[in-house]
């Protein structure tokens, strides 16, 4: 009985820990609101008006699955509320968790210009003892340099604590991620950060990693290169099942049934893209090259992945004899299915350099509708998967949307004008779409050209 009511105070306690979230992007706004559903009062504060004005009439700002309910039902609770003003919020919270943009400068490192922002404007608004936690991507080190910039800006000497927390959820799975996530990991040399931040996040049930803050930046680098790495490790054994007529898809299937090795990470394609691969893996090589550190590995992925976006372009220019003035379908805009971001995405470059062979370009995105965000001139963006496939030369499928998945391909052949079809993301069976009378390509396979010759 005793400890129960112990529990409850404690939790009472750690219900009345208030959280700002600087940065309301994917990963502070799906924060926030995870922190909101378990309890905590979170201020979201964001520089762009825009999107504080939407976020309080309740318009998502980005597409992410069951974001939407879980951020009304929140906000109508009072335990979340959006505003541009830092000052207030800094000074309301407890903690303030920095979920700020990381992206890439023109020479490959991390731009840390927002993060330098807000602990400098976060300095000057402290009023008592406050926990910032770093959450977005940052080089090893940058948590020094945030206290040091936290001592720099202070206007009156207040006590603090930096942590880096850094975040391994996804898109079009954040909250799911952020809710059932592997493991939390927490970087600090401070006893009185380190209790707070293990209560914060106590209700998650998740395991709790306690570690220094150096190795929190670098788990967070490492985590992200190694995936990469598994991407285009079987990319590239992609490649050499093209030509020997193996399977890439059987071949990863069996080798991820050594629990070593597992299968996730395995799914062969047209390279990765999104917001932290790309950015993440350039920014560790860049990193690392300071202190004269020549990071061979993470080089040749960056490569690897290159070069697999040039594979649709390849087979459309082996498929058709020439690609000016031929119109060309593409599905999917995205960097990958259940997220509207097209950051790096596969898609941009198959688009650029098919405009440069001088293709005509018909696309669409079952979310991707806002034109700005892919950045295209002499696009036709349509409606349906089937206006962009109607009297097109060929069809090249970038992202694996379900959608997709339940085309009527009787359908989609009789609307094209050719039967050409490169499928960057192995969704289709090849035996299929050849007795459908495609000529059809896909990624680490015996394309329909070979199963033709070897019947
Ligand atoms: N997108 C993802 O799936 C993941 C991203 N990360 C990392 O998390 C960080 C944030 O990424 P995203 O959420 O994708 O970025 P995002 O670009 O979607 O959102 C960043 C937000 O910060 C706001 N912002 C910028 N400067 C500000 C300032 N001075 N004051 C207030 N708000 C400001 C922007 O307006 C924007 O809304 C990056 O370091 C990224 O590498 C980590 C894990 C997953
Ligand atoms: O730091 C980050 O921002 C996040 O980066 C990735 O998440 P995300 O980029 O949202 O998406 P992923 O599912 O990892 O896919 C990334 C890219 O790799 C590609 N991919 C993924 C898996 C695969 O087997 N094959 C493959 O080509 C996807 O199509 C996509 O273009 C990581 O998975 C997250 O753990 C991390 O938090």
């Amino acid at each position: 009985m005793i400890k129960l009511l112990f529990y409850l105070i404690a939790k009472r306690r750690l219900l009345k820990v208030k959280i700002a979230i600087v940065g309301t992007g994917y990963v502070g706004l799906v924060s926030a609101v995870c922190f909101a559903e378990k309890g905590s009062r979170v201020i979201c504060v964001d520089n762009n008006e825009e999107k504080i004005k939407q976020l309080n009439k309740g318009i998502m700002p980005i597409y992410e699955n069951d974001l939407e309910d879980m951020l009304n039902k929140n906000k109508c609770s009072k335990r979340l509320e959006f505003t541009t003003d830092l000052e207030y919020a800094v000074q309301k919270s407890d903690i303030i968790i920095i979920a700020v943009g990381t992206p890439m400068l023109p020479n490959g490192h991390a731009d840390l210009s927002q993060v330098e922002s807000v602990t400098e404007n976060i300095a000057k608004f402290m009023n008592e003892y406050k926990i910032i936690v770093n959450k977005s991507t940052v080089p090893v080190g940058t948590q020094k340099k945030v206290i040091k910039l936290i001592r720099d800006n202070q206007i009156n000497e207040y006590d603090f604590d930096v942590v880096s927390n850094p975040e391994f959820l996804r898109e079009g799975t954040a909250i799911y991620d952020t809710m059932h996530g592997d493991r939390i990991v927490i970087g600090t040399d401070n006893e009185r950060a380190r209790k707070i931040m293990t209560k914060l996040y106590a209700n998650f049930n998740q395991s709790i990693i306690l570690t220094s803050p150096e190795n929190a930046e670098m788990i967070k680098y490492a985590a992200n290169a190694f995936l990469a790495t598994k991407i285009s490790f079987i990319n590239e054994i992609a490649n050499i099942c093209e030509i020997v007529g193996a399977d890439v898809q059987e071949i990863a299937k069996i080798i991820g049934m050594d629990k070593r090795i597992s299968p996730e990470f395995l799914s062969a394609g047209i390279g990765f893209g999104g917001a932290c691969f790309p950015k993440d893996t350039k920014a560790l090589i860049k990193f690392t090259e300071g202190f004269g550190y020549d990071f061979k590995i993470v080089k040749s992925v960056i490569e690897v992945n290159e070069n697999q976006k040039t594979k649709p372009i390849e087979k459309l220019t082996n498929a058709l004899s020439c690609v000016k003035g031929r119109t060309i379908g593409i599905l999917g805009l995205a960097f990958k299915p259940n997220t509207d971001d097209t950051r790096e995405s596969p898609a941009i470059t198959i688009i650029n350099d098919i405009q440069k062979l001088g293709g005509k370009i018909k696309a669409y995105d079952p979310i991707v509708k806002d034109i700005d965000k892919i950045k295209f001139d002499n696009i036709e963006y349509v409606d349906t998967a089937y206006d962009a496939v109607k009297d097109v030369d060929a069809v090249i499928l970038v992202t694996e949307w379900d959608e997709f998945k339940q085309l009527d391909l009787k359908k989609v052949i009789k609307l094209m004008k050719g039967n050409i079809f490169i499928d960057g993301r192995n969704i289709y069976k090849y035996t299929k779409m050849f007795k459908l009378g495609y000529e059809y390509y896909c990624i680490g396979k015996k394309d329909s050209q070979y199963y033709k010759k070897s019947r």
